[in-house]
């Protein structure tokens, strides 16, 4: 297998720097990270330590000051925003702290849309959302609108709607940090579970040790540098 297909995401020399009023803040110093497929790794660090910051970067959403991003074999620097848009279609899944579900669309229904949106037909979408909704336990809930459902049934939902075009990387932020203690257990087992049987490469971010401690190895950011933990 080659380089550029086993590797999700490579991350190399991954500056950026923020002007806070006439100092500058230098948060990400030099990120050198590889996410070879499969791998799961968490992010770890204080409030503040640059985990959104490196996820925008890592998901195409802001570009570095310098350093360069490898998406699926892909380099994204010199792309147009157009086609960094397309790689990220393609490529990358995200589930953020808070849902952002359509709530005027059932939970089959917004895992059903990325994926016609990337051209699938309806009927292929609706099996593959149902496949993974009932991978999470929520079949029986597939109708329901997001309002009708729990804040844990809404994060499952949030999950395989970031699996739905079977990226080759999932970035988390912070995925269960607003659920009860005992819901984010639940969650996050099954997060792990439907990510390790998609073999999707995946960051997540979460102050939780626990939670990082299930994962296949931890990184944390110290001094804008990343470090294994
Ligand atoms: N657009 C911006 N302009 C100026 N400063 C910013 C900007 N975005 C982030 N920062 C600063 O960069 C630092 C890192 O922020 P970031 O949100 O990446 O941290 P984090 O590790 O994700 O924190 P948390 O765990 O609280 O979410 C913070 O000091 C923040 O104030």
């Amino acid at each position: 297998m080659s380089e550029a297909i086993s590797e999700g995401l490579r991350l190399s020399g991954i500056r950026r720097r923020f002007a806070q009023g006439k100092e500058t803040l230098a948060v990400l110093n030099g990120v050198d990270l590889t996410l070879r497929s499969g791998e799961i790794v968490a992010l770890v660090g204080p409030s503040g330590a640059g985990k959104s910051t490196l996820l925008h970067i890592a998901g195409l959403l802001e570009r570095p000051d310098e350093g360069e991003i490898h998406l699926a074999g892909t380099a994204a620097g010199d792309l147009s925003e157009g086609e960094r848009t397309r790689l990220r279609r393609l490529h990358l899944g995200f589930v953020y702290q808070y849902h952002h579900l359509l709530p005027e669309f059932s939970a089959v229904e917004n895992v059903i849309l990325p994926q016609m949106i990337a051209g699938a037909s309806r009927r292929s979408a609706r099996a593959r959302a149902l496949g993974l909704l009932d991978r999470v336990g929520l079949a029986a809930r597939a109708e329901h609108r997001p309002g009708q459902l729990s804040g844990g049934e809404q994060q499952r939902v949030a999950i395989c709607r970031a699996l739905a075009n079977a990226p080759k990387v999932l970035l988390a932020d912070e995925p269960t940090g607003n659920l009860d203690p005992h819901t984010a257990e639940t969650v996050f087992a099954e997060l792990l579970g439907v990510v390790r049987g998609s073999g999707v490469a995946a960051l997540i971010a979460t102050h939780n040790p626990e939670l990082a401690r299930r994962m296949d190895r931890a990184v944390t950011l110290r001094e804008g540098v990343l470090v294994e933990v």
